[in-house]
């Protein structure tokens, strides 16, 4: 049976939840099939579009209902059993219960549908990037929370859009290294005295190594530090342990900082635990030798990589140009890119700070010394850097973006600038879940 734990006492007023019978013909950004029921929008989690359904309906505002599957009534031939035991409650992959190409079809469709609603109808879409459906993830930050009248310590994920804690032995889009650690580390630490002071358990697969990070609100002491390290030995995994904000500590002597890095053919990319790396290892490279070909790079090329974090897309692109400038808003990022162009031996980089909402580059460059450039901004997008794109000279832009809606509201500005997208191809970088990743070639 599922557990749910809440940190938070809840004070609203009793709603009395019904039942209700609709079809479903879309999907919404969460993944919750969409219908409408007496005029008013329907979201469902579990529906699929093409069912009809009886949902029960949990919270009602003026515009819209939201509900969660109770039967199906007539089913989509693109649901499937899903792997997950606690997809119903977890916030992680809501998508399981539809078919892996269905999940690609339906996210395309949603992108498509975005750009349409911003009169951008030709997109040229190109096969999508896939790599494994399960185990992809090489971080993931396990939530706990302290059950203090049973003096027990709940490691889970979050519940979807709430505080609660959903309490897992294992999840099948980790490794299964970490899922054989994960039961035996939850025994062990409900061991420990202090365990109400575990804030967080994140494990990292980082080249050859098994990381477990726990992240502290206070100290532990030092036996029930050794009792965990002699615990995640038993299956060669390093632990490290972060207080607070400070930076995480290795609990071995032996393990050098240099040994956090991951390659892409001959290059080596060193990064910290607490540092942005695409959490997909493997369909990174995917994405990076597909950002190259569409790139069609050359030795007399300018290259420009905004929000260029420690050098992922600048390292590999560097290799094949005559310059290439990198730009980043994080300090520490900046010098961790400027060390992995010099352990690469790349001399024809340079890595500047600042922060792309301001759109002067603040540096001896111009707009107008690069005709190529990559836009690879976190949620929120490169509004302000787009707005400033009537200024470039580059033939070629290409955009990632890990968020939809910022790449069609960012893609305006391009268009209006005199850009086309040329292609773009979706990133199928978290399988399962509603999240939706594209890349997005513009020339001119
Ligand atoms: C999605 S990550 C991409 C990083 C890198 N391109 C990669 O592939 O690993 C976005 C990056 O943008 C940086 N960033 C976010 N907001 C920024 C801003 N306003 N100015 C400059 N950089 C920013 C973040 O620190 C992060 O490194």
């Amino acid at each position: 049976m599922v557990q749910l734990f809440s940190s938070t006492k809840t004070t609203k007023r009793q709603f009395q939840p019904y039942k209700i019978e609709l079809d479903l013909n879309s999907l919404d950004h969460h993944g919750r099939g969409v219908g409408r029921y007496q005029g008013k929008v329907v979201f469902v989690t579990g529906g699929l579009p093409n069912e009809k359904v009886i949902a029960l309906v949990t919270t009602a505002k003026k515009h819209f209902l939201e509900a969660r599957l109770l039967k199906v009534l007539v089913r989509s031939n693109t649901r499937v059993t899903p792997k997950c035991k606690w997809i119903e409650n977890c916030g992680g992959c809501q998508l399981q219960h539809l078919d892996s190409q269905a999940q690609i079809l339906e996210k395309q469709a949603f992108v498509t549908e975005l750009f349409k609603k911003n009169r951008v109808t030709k997109l040229n879409w190109q096969p999508a990037i896939q790599g494994n459906e399960w185990h992809y993830r090489n971080r993931a930050r396990l939530a706990t929370w302290y059950e203090g009248k049973k003096d027990k310590l709940h490691i889970g994920y979050r519940e979807f859009a709430s505080k609660n804690i959903i309490e897992v032995d294992r999840c099948e889009v980790l490794p299964e290294a970490f899922n054989l650690v994960l039961s035996e580390l939850s025994a062990q630490l409900n061991l420990i005295k202090h365990k109400k002071y575990i804030s967080h358990i994140e494990f990292n697969l980082v080249s050859k190594h098994k990381i477990c990070l726990l992240k502290l609100t206070q100290n532990l002491v030092s036996d029930e530090i050794q009792a965990i390290k002699a615990l995640l030995q038993k299956f060669d995994c390093i632990l490290f342990v972060q207080l607070n904000e400070d930076a995480p500590i290795c609990m071995h002597e032996k393990f050098e900082e240099n040994e956090l890095f991951y390659t892409f053919d001959k290059l080596k990319l060193s990064y910290g635990l607490n540092d942005f790396v695409q959490i997909n290892s493997a369909l990174n490279i995917t994405m990076l030798e597909l950002a190259l070909e569409w790139l069609e790079l050359t030795s007399t090329d300018m290259v420009l990589d905004l929000f260029c974090g420690l050098g992922n897309f600048s390292l590999p692109i560097a290799q094949q140009v005559k310059k290439l400038v990198g730009i980043e808003g994080v300090a520490e990022m900046v010098t961790k890119a400027k060390l992995n162009a010099k352990q690469n031996q790349l001399e024809n980089v340079e890595f500047f700070q600042q922060d792309l909402n301001q759109t002067e580059l603040k540096n001896d460059y111009h707009w107008h010394d690069f005709n190529k450039i990559v836009l690879d901004p976190s949620r929120t997008g490169a509004e302000s850097i787009c707005k400033n794109s009537t200024e470039w000279r580059a033939e070629k832009v290409l955009y990632i973006a890990c968020e939809p809606n910022s790449l069609v509201r960012d893609s305006q500005y391009l268009l209006a600038a005199g850009y086309q997208i040329d292609k773009i191809s979706l990133i199928d970088m978290f399988p399962h879940t509603a999240h939706v990743e594209t890349i997005a070639l513009f020339t001119k």
